[in-house]
């Protein structure tokens, strides 16, 4: 076991010290018969999926499906909705993470979020990549921190006369970035993207997918895209979610319809419904 994995704090703190960790190559998130309401609506029913470790993880489908519903799942973030319920299993390196025993925050720290729209603080470029660190209490260095944040992001180069300017004078895409490296200033092991790219023009999706398989050797990433090119280009395996048979109770909740390696989804999908998805004959 690395020194980094024995100093991650346990999820619940309560628990025994989790077994050796499972070897690479393996899943590390897995969503075992969850379903998913807010309120009285089904959003998800019975989704079972294995997301493997590092490796890129595309989440597609038509609008409504669930997808990021799905990847909220895995860090917790749907905890904030009052509406939501769930049933079913996650886990997060084989442990429970569903449970009121594990803490929400302590488990944000190791799955983290970048989101569709990008959302600097209004502060410093330092203190948008410090702050996490800090409020976690971080002793090292933090100049050096940043610094190997921002590397890590592909920004330091942009950035580094700028660091106590303002992130929101940044362009976009160069936010985007900056988000990313705030991420990766808490060192998580998971990095979910909800449409990373949906805000920024060609050049700026094109550095945040090279970025994307940059980070795969460290990091497992999931990451949820309505652009087909782009799962295409940037996953490993994709997960193709429908909207589930339309006959019955008039509501849809998504289902998986299916997963498979990204290469396999696109030229010989194995469902239909895959297959109506990608080839556009289902919106
Ligand atoms: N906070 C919420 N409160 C109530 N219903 C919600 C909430 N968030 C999502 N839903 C519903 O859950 C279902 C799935 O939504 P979700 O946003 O997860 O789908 P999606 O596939 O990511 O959609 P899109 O591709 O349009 O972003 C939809 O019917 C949506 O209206």
């Amino acid at each position: 076991m690395s020194i980094e994995q024995q100093q991650r704090p346990a999820l619940d703190a309560s628990a025994p010290a989790p077994a050796a960790p499972a070897p690479a190559g393996d899943s590390v998130l897995a969503a075992r018969g969850l379903s998913v309401w807010y309120g009285s609506t089904r959003a998800l029913r019975d989704i079972s999926i294995e997301i493997p470790r590092h490796r890129i993880t595309a989440l597609i489908g038509p609008s409504g499906c669930g997808k990021s519903t799905l990847l909220r799942c895995f860090n917790r973030m749907n905890d904030l909705i009052p509406s939501f319920r769930m049933e079913g299993g996650l886990e997060f390196d084989a442990e429970g993470i569903s449970g009121a025993e594990v803490d929400p925050v302590t488990l944000r720290r190791r799955v983290g979020m970048v989101f569709q729209k990008p959302n600097p603080f209004p502060k410093t470029v330092y203190h948008n990549v410090s702050w996490g660190a800090r409020i976690n209490g971080y002793t090292g260095d933090m100049d050096e921190l940043v610094e190997r944040s921002l590397r890590r992001a592909a920004l330091w180069d942009e950035v580094k006369g700028k660091l106590h300017r303002s992130g929101l004078d940044l362009s976009g895409g160069q936010q985007q970035r900056l988000c990313i490296a705030r991420t990766l200033a808490v060192e998580p092991e998971v990095i979910l993207m909800d449409e990373p790219c949906s805000a920024l023009d060609p050049i700026s999706t094109a550095r945040v997918e090279d970025l994307m398989e940059d980070l795969k050797d460290d990091y497992t990433i999931v990451i949820v895209t309505h652009n087909m090119q782009q799962a295409r280009r940037t996953s490993d395996m994709t997960a193709c979610l429908m909207l589930d048979d339309p006959r019955g109770s008039g509501h849809r909740p998504g289902v998986l319809a299916e997963f498979s390696p990204t290469d396999v989804l696109f030229t010989t999908p194995k469902d239909p419904r895959t297959e109506a998805y990608i080839t556009g004959r289902i919106g």
